[in-house]
């Protein structure tokens, strides 16, 4: 457990790279996003889809009405001063506008709830495949990237969606239906009007891809940016770069980091503009041009275009400005959007690597047998195994330490058993079931862990200790920390179990802490406890603290310590030497200080630090 603390410790000096502890996925990776997959995240939700559809293509086709109201207005009611017909077309005109703006109120109503919900279902749905994710993906990969990914990518998805989705459609409905309009007025105005169409996909195309580009690295950066702001504004972070002298480097390589990122913004929202605003002149000047098309026509027989057609068709031209400009600017969007949703998707796609068994055993009876035979596991990555040729048994009740050197794999070892890691060969049992055949209610309702580092939440004590037991009782809680001889602490504080622990419980000493987190393992009551023990980290006096809570909450426990300090270990049942991820010794304190070996040296060299201090 150390030692990956201090990795990702490490990282936390952000300042320099940014890019430390890169995530499992390849981010360089540009997958294609097939458009099927994001539809099929509407799907579901056909009836919702089909209603603004509806309303788009109601309101789209209501606006078209005007041009042809104004029509007989010009060539029928005000030549031939029929004031019964103007009176009629002109409030016709009005009912138009309430009626148009009345559906795009509605339309905009559903499409927004509807891509609400949308976003909402895959934003739980990456938090809950993430939950699924084993501790080898939380150890590859940037806090700040998980979190940038749900909060920044899944944000600006839903911007671009709710808008873009439904003013694609809207667009593409005025747009074909003013087309339609437009030849039914004239089919040759309309010739003359749609010359330029071709040229402003290809700018939408070329400005789409271009944008997609810059989205990918800016979304990227937004992920620099939160992990820096995660590990060196926690309290963590900030104690490390204080006590280096790196606060001000620090806050510099943010700077840094911020100025990518608003060049970033700045390209991003520039991209396509001036494509945009040539669009909008070209299209902003075609009056002009029908105008000119309309007199050249009319200057042979048959052909005169009544003034009533023209001011009709210039109408529906301009009726056709917002939505073909806006068509490209969704073209954009789109190609935008999908790259966000390539980002969500490559995390929904990760492998669960310790999936839960679809039909899940459990012991008749827990009673807190475990049994780990002949178990390899190899760290991905690594060359060697971790662990080879596992064999421990442990009777219920019964009490293993795990000893030797860093880095031999007790930590490791210790976390086969609540399966954090699956092992590659062999087997890990508890009750006789194998822990891979278990629920994982069944599992954590077997094993109960106190790390060495304990974590505890930014709430009251009361809520850290419910976390493990959310319908525990006050009495329960007490009783808990009672075992844990940490009740008379929690109950002279002001606000007793209601105090805020402070982020990370960094208002309480270490030693408290964990007996804390010994208090919140047992109110379980797992008839197995693994205890990485963190008691070297401590004065001799909290360890004595810590040390009667352990014994306190081992008895009539299953008990597998992982001992850093050896004076703990002389009382367990059976002791196991590990050596290079392999188990040389095993016994009782006496048999294996007897034996001469591994341990013996090993006790010798704790004695001499012991006589030392
Ligand atoms: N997530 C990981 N990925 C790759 N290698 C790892 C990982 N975690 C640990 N290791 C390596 O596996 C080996 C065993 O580590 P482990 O933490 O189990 O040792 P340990 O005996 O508990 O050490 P310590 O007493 O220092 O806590 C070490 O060489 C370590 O560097």
């Amino acid at each position: 457990m150390s030692t990956e603390d201090t990795r990702t410790g490490e990282a936390g000096s952000t300042g320099e790279a940014g890019d430390t502890g890169e995530s499992a996925t390849a981010e360089d990776a540009n997958p294609r996003v097939p458009l099927r997959r994001v539809l099929g995240l509407f799907l579901p939700h056909r009836s919702a889809l089909l209603l603004v559809g509806a309303l788009v293509v109601i309101s789209a086709l209501i606006s078209l009405v005007n041009p042809f109201l104004i029509r007989e207005i010009m060539d029928v009611a005000l030549p031939e001063q029929r004031t019964g017909l103007l009176s009629a077309l002109a409030a016709g005109m009005v009912v138009v506008a309430i009626a148009n703006s009345s559906f795009n109120v509605w339309q905009s109503y559903v499409s927004t709830k509807l891509g609400q919900r949308v976003m909402h279902e895959l934003r739980s749905a990456v938090y809950r495949h993430l939950q699924r994710m084993s501790l080898d993906f939380f150890t590859r990969t940037r806090t700040g990237e998980v979190q940038s990914r749900i909060a920044n990518d899944i944000g600006d998805m839903q911007a671009t969606v709710t808008t873009s989705a439904t003013s694609l459609v809207s667009d593409v409905t005025i747009v074909i239906a003013t087309v339609t309009a437009m030849a039914v007025l004239d089919w040759r105005l309309t010739i003359a009007s749609l010359i330029m169409v071709p040229f402003f996909i290809w700018v939408s195309r070329r400005v789409g891809t271009q944008r997609r580009r810059i989205t990918r690295a800016r979304q990227r950066q937004h992920a620099t940016i939160s992990t820096m702001v995660h590990e060196s504004l926690s309290v963590s972070g900030v104690l490390l770069g204080h006590t280096m002298g790196r606060s001000r480097s620090l806050a510099d390589g943010f700077s840094h980091e911020s100025a990518k990122l608003s060049d970033l913004e700045l390209r991003s929202t520039m991209a396509g503009r001036w494509a945009q605003s040539t669009t909008w002149i070209v299209l902003a000047s075609m009056p002009a041009v029908i105008y000119w098309v309309a007199g050249m026509a009319g200057r042979g027989e048959n052909t005169a275009i009544s003034i009533g057609t023209l001011v009709a068709f210039t109408t529906l031209q301009q009726n056709l400005l917002r939505p073909a400009v806006s068509l490209l600017e969704v073209g954009v969007e789109i190609q935008t959007s999908l790259e966000l949703f390539g980002r969500i998707f490559e995390y929904l796609d990760l492998p669960v690597e310790v999936p839960e068994p679809e039909h899940p055993r459990a012991p008749d009876r827990l009673r807190g047998e475990v049994r780990i035979r002949d178990a390899r596991f190899s760290y991905r990555g690594l060359p060697e195994p971790t662990l080879s040729g596992i064999e421990v048994t442990v009777p219920a009740g019964k009490s293993l330490a795990i000893v030797g050197e860093t880095g031999s794999g007790k930590t490791t070892l210790s976390y086969l058993i609540p399966r954090l890691y699956d092992v590659d060969a062999g087997s890990v049992t508890i009750d006789g079931v194998d822990v891979r055949e278990m629920s994982f209610e069944t599992l954590a309702a077997a094993v109960g862990i106190v790390f060495q580092e304990t974590y505890l939440f930014h709430t009251t004590v009361a809520e850290n200790l419910r976390f493990a037991k959310p319908d525990a009782t006050d009495a329960e809680l007490e009783a808990a920390a009672r075992i844990a001889h940490i009740h008379d602490h929690v109950a002279a504080l002001p606000d007793g179990y209601d105090t805020v622990v402070g982020e990370r419980g960094y208002r309480f000493s270490g030693g408290e802490k964990q007996r804390l987190a010994i208090a919140r393992a047992v109110l379980r009551d797992p008839p197995v406890l693994v205890l990485d023990e963190a008691t070297s980290a401590l004065d001799t006096q909290t360890e004595q603290a810590v040390q009667q809570a352990i014994d306190a909450v081992s008895a009539g426990r299953t008990t597998i310590t992982i001992a850093h300090r050896l004076s703990t270990v002389r009382d367990a049942d059976e002791i196991i030497v590990l050596d290079g991820g392999e188990i040389v010794e095993r016994g009782t304190h006496g048999e294996l200080l007897a034996l001469g070996g591994h341990y013996a040296a090993l006790v010798d060299r704790d004695a001499n630090v012991t006589e030392a201090a």
